[in-house]
C-alpha cells in the first residue's frame, strides 16, 4: 500500500491541462480563466464626480464663497465648456469632471439661488473627483490560470472583454458497478439497493468543473463491464465505483486489464478509500473508486478534484487543510491515514461517532474531514488536528 501522498502525487500525473475555448461573459462564472485577459479601456475612461454637486476650478473654498452655475453635466452627458474661476457646473454621480474642474462641492454643503450658488459652513473637505483610470488602465491584465468569479465577471465586462478564453470542462465518465444497483427511481428487487455514488460524484465533479457522462450501470460480469468501459471512450477521465476489492465479483481492475490498463497503483493507507486504483485506459486516466458510498465520496474529494484542478490548468496539489481545535476527544489511529467525517462549530471541530464507510446520513451532515496521521495517538479535547473543509 503507499500513502495518500504519494498516491496523489501518481494521480496527478495522470492528467494534462485540457483546450481552451471562447465563451460569452455570461457563461464565464465558475470557468477557468485560460489566458491572460487585457483591460481594451481606462476605467473610468476620465475623471469622474463621485457626488452629486457642483464643480469647481479651485482647490481652496471656503465658507461663503459664491460661484455662478454655467451649465450642467450628467452621467453619459458631459459639459462641453471650461469651468474658470467663480463659475461652478452643475454635476452628477459619474458624470465628466468638466475641463477646468479640480472639485466636486456636495449639494449639501451649498445654497442655490437661480444661478448662483453660495457655500455653507462646516464644509465636506473631499474632493469626490475619480482620477481617470483609477480603477484599472488599458492593458492591466487579469491572470490564468483563475477560476472566474462573479466579481471577476464584473471586471471583466468593464474591460469591454465580452468573450473570454477558459479551459473546456474536462469530461468525466462514471462507471457505477454491482448486480446489486439500480438508478434512483426503478424499483429494486429485495435483493438490490439504489446506486446513489454515480450522482453524487458527478455533483461533485460538475461543481469543480467538470461535464459528467453517467453510463449505464455495469453487471458484475465481464462482458457487461467491457460494454460499459468501452461506452466510456474520448473521455478525459473514467471513474468506476465499486467492484474494487478482494471478493470473486470484484473485476473492475481485471476486466479494465483486457481492454489495456496501465495500472500506476491499487491500494492506498487510508481510510476510507482502501482500495483505490489509477492508470491509463484508452488514452484517458482512469481512477477506480471503491463502492462504500463515503469511500467514493471521500476518494473524491481527495483525488480526483485534485485531478480535476490539473486538466483545468490551475495549481494542483493536496487540499488545503486547516489546523483546528478538538472539542470532543479522538481514539488513537490505525496505520492508514484516516479522513474522519466532521462538524466544524465556531472554532472547534469534532469527529462524528460512526464513521463506518456506507453511512451516507453522516456524510451529509458533515462539513469538514478531520485528517489523522497513520498510528496517530489518541487526541483529548482541546488538542489541535488538520481538517479539511468540505
Ligand atoms: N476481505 C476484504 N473485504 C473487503 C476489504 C478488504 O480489504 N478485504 N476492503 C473493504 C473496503 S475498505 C471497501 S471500501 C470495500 C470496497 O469494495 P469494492 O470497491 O469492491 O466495492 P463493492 O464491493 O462493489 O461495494 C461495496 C459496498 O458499496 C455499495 N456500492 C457499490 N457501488 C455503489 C453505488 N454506486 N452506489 C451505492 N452503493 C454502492 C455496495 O452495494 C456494497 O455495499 O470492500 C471492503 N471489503
Ligand atoms: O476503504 Mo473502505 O472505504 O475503508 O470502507
Amino acid at each position: 500500500m503507499i500513502s495518500v501522498a504519494e498516491a496523489l502525487a501518481e494521480v496527478l500525473k495522470l492528467g494534462a491541462p485540457v483546450d481552451a475555448e471562447m465563451v460569452p461573459l455570461s457563461e464565464a462564472d465558475g470557468r477557468v480563466l485560460a489566458e491572460d485577459v487585457a483591460a481594451t479601456r481606462n476605467q473610468p475612461p476620465f475623471s469622474a464626480s463621485a457626488m452629486d454637486g457642483y464643480a469647481v476650478s479651485t482647490e481652496k473654498v471656503a465658507e461663503g464663497d459664491s460661484f455662478s452655475v454655467i451649465g450642467e453635466a450628467a452621467a453619459g452627458h458631459r459639459f462641453e465648456g471650461l469651468v474658470s474661476a467663480g463659475q461652478a457646473v452643475r454635476i452628477f454621480t459619474g458624470a465628466p469632471l468638466p475641463e477646468g474642474g479640480v472639485r466636486v462641492i456636495i449639494q449639501e454643503d451649498v445654497t442655490r439661488e437661480g444661478d448662483k450658488i453660495t457655500l455653507k459652513g462646516d464644509l465636506d473637505g473631499g474632493h469626490h473627483v475619480r482620477p481617470a483610470g483609477g480603477d484599472f488602465k488599458i492593458g492591466d491584465v487579469l491572470s490564468a490560470p483563475r477560476r472566474l468569479t462573479s466579481f471577476d465577471v464584473a471586471l471583466l465586462a468593464s474591460m469591454n472583454v465580452p468573450r473570454v478564453p477558459v479551459r473546456r470542462r474536462p469530461v468525466v465518465a462514471i462507471i457505477a458497478t454491482g448486480d446489486e444497483l439500480v438508478s434512483p427511481g426503478e424499483t429494486p428487487r429485495d435483493d438490490q439497493i439504489i446506486a446513489s455514488n454515480s450522482l453524487g460524484l458527478a455533483a461533485l465533479f460538475q461543481r469543480a468543473g467538470a461535464a459528467t457522462r453517467l453510463l449505464p450501470i455495469a453487471k458484475d460480469t465481464p462482458a457487461s463491464l467491457e460494454m460499459a468501459l468501452s461506452l466510456a471512450a474520448g473521455s478525459d477521465l473514467l471513474v468506476t465505483i465499486g467492484g474494487a476489492s478482494v471478493g470473486d465479483h470484484d473485476i473492475v481492475a481485471e476486466v479494465a486489464g483486457t481492454m489495456g490498463l496501465e495500472r500506476e497503483f491499487y491500494k492506498v493507507a487510508m481510510r476510507p478509500g482502501k482500495p483505490l486504483m489509477a492508470g491509463r485506459i484508452g488514452g484517458m486516466a482512469m481512477i477506480g473508486l471503491p463502492g462504500n458510498p463515503v469511500s467514493s465520496m471521500v476518494c473524491g474529494e481527495v483525488f480526483v478534484l485534485p485531478l480535476l484542478d490539473r486538466f483545468l490548468g490551475l495549481t494542483a496539489g493536496a487540499r488545503r487543510r486547516v489546523q483546528m481545535t478538538l472539542s470532543e476527544p479522538l481514539e488513537s489511529n490505525s496505520h492508514r491515514e484516516h479522513y474522519m467525517r466532521a462538524a466544524i462549530d465556531g472554532d472547534a471541530v469534532k469527529a462524528f461517532a460512526r464513521q463506518d464507510s456506507s453511512l451516507l446520513t453522516v456524510l451529509a451532515r458533515a462539513n469538514a474531514l478531520i485528517v489523522r496521521p497513520p498510528n496517530d495517538p489518541a487526541r483529548a479535547a482541546g488538542e489541535m488536528v488538520e481538517v479539511i473543509r468540505l
